[in-house]
């Protein structure tokens, strides 16, 4: 029964944070929600911290309500799902009048998806060893519980239209979107949406779906062009190297390849999935955008050897002249072939045409200071 907490009082004590925390429960293997429960809730009570959860009932429900929310109630928005409902949480800021603002709002992801890329991609960050499943629930709940924001980079992605306008008929615009992850076409979209029909199995619906894709490999025709980080003048965040999509790109600076692809994967985070460390040299916020294509003609055993290298992040030393990496600031990918998947954070997106820029530092990843930076980029 001291004396009553005077103004003083109030103004040492720091406020608690307050997490706006959104679970997919149907995310992976319908774990979320207990996950919550035995692991999640716990920890962040223990340390303090102070949260609304919203279960998400449907497909775009994060992305509404992330357009509608007062934001500044919020010290970040957590994610308790796969990287697709971050997907949809990133799109919704930017999809806000007052987005510049929005899209500084911390987020965070605890991982209960079968790929986690992002959670894999802190974990590796933070200097912990390769890990899954609760283990790397327990190292991003506790690196959330710690606190600390890093910027992260964004790539802005423009894709076809999805179906002719209802209107006139005549094709609608084409769609703007923001991706934190990853674009793919060809053998590595193609595993992540047919592997979809595994989905109980886990992270192992990856592993299953390469051998499926392995077994009846398929090459794609296409033209990929891209801009290379020693092309052009490069003054981000504006959207400036890119001509509108059905114009032609400038000659000067870029670089065109066509011919037949197995896979093009962009990605601008280290981890393709917590177990894929697809670009060991990838940080937050390097403004870079990290290209892997596959050229037709590679045999199974040698693609095999890639994915199995990749989860050291060793294949960038398995040489082959069907593999490349190159980096880049800006790529545009234009399919030949009539049907295929393309994906865009692990989403569908419409089949066609697709360009890409990035955009430095526009969105913020919560999450500490790393106590090993792996690759430092200068
Ligand atoms: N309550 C819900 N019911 C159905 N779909 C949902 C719901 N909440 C979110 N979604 C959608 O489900 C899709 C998958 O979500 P998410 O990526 O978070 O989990 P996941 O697919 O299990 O993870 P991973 O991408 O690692 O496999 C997203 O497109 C998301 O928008």
């Amino acid at each position: 029964n001291g004396p009553a907490p005077g103004p003083f009082h109030q103004i040492m004590m720091p406020r608690p944070r307050r997490l706006l925390l959104l679970v997919n429960p149907f995310s992976g293997r319908g774990q979320a929600m207990q996950w919550c429960q035995t692991h999640i809730l716990p920890m962040i009570r223990e340390a303090s911290i102070s949260y609304n959860l919203i279960q998400t009932e449907r497909q775009n429900h994060a992305r509404e309500l992330i357009r509608e929310i007062s934001l500044p109630e919020w010290d970040g928005i957590i994610i308790i799902s796969g990287d697709g409902l971050l997907h949809e949480v990133i799109n919704g800021l930017m999809e806000r009048p007052d987005w510049e603002q929005a899209i500084k709002t911390p987020v965070g992801i605890l991982p209960c998806g079968s790929g986690n890329a992002l959670a894999g991609s802190i974990n590796h960050y933070a200097g912990f060893d390769m890990c899954l499943r609760e283990p790397l629930l327990l190292n991003c709940c506790f690196l959330l519980c710690r606190g600390g924001v890093m910027p992260m980079d964004m790539v802005s992605v423009t894709t076809s239209p999805s179906s002719p306008s209802p209107q006139n008929g005549r094709p609608a615009a084409p769609r703007r979107l923001y991706s934190f992850l990853s674009v793919a076409w060809g053998f590595v979209s193609d595993v992540d949406i047919e592997s979809e029909r595994y989905r109980g199995l886990g992270s192992a619906r990856f592993t299953l779906g390469t051998l499926v894709r392995l077994a009846s490999l398929r090459s794609y025709k296409g033209r990929l062009s891209y801009l290379p980080v020693w092309g052009g003048s490069f003054s981000p965040p504006r959207d400036d190297l890119l001509p509108p999509l059905d114009q032609p790109l400038p000659t000067r600076d870029w670089v065109t390849i066509e011919g037949d692809f197995v896979l093009v994967l962009a990605i601008y985070q280290s981890h393709l999935g917590a177990d894929l460390l697809a670009a060991p040299q990838a940080c937050f916020n390097d403004g870079l955008i990290h290209l892997t294509f596959v050229r037709a003609g590679i045999s199974r055993a040698t693609l095999l050897r890639l994915f199995l290298a990749m989860e050291r992040g060793a294949h960038l030393s398995l040489s082959s002249p069907y593999v490349s990496h190159v980096t880049a600031k800006a790529f545009r990918l234009q399919p030949l072939s009539s049907k295929g998947t393309l994906t865009v954070d692990g989403e569908l997106v419409p089949y066609g045409p697709l360009q890409a820029q990035v955009k430095v530092a526009r969105s913020y990843l919560q999450s500490p200071p790393p106590t090993v930076s792996p690759f430092p980029y200068s």
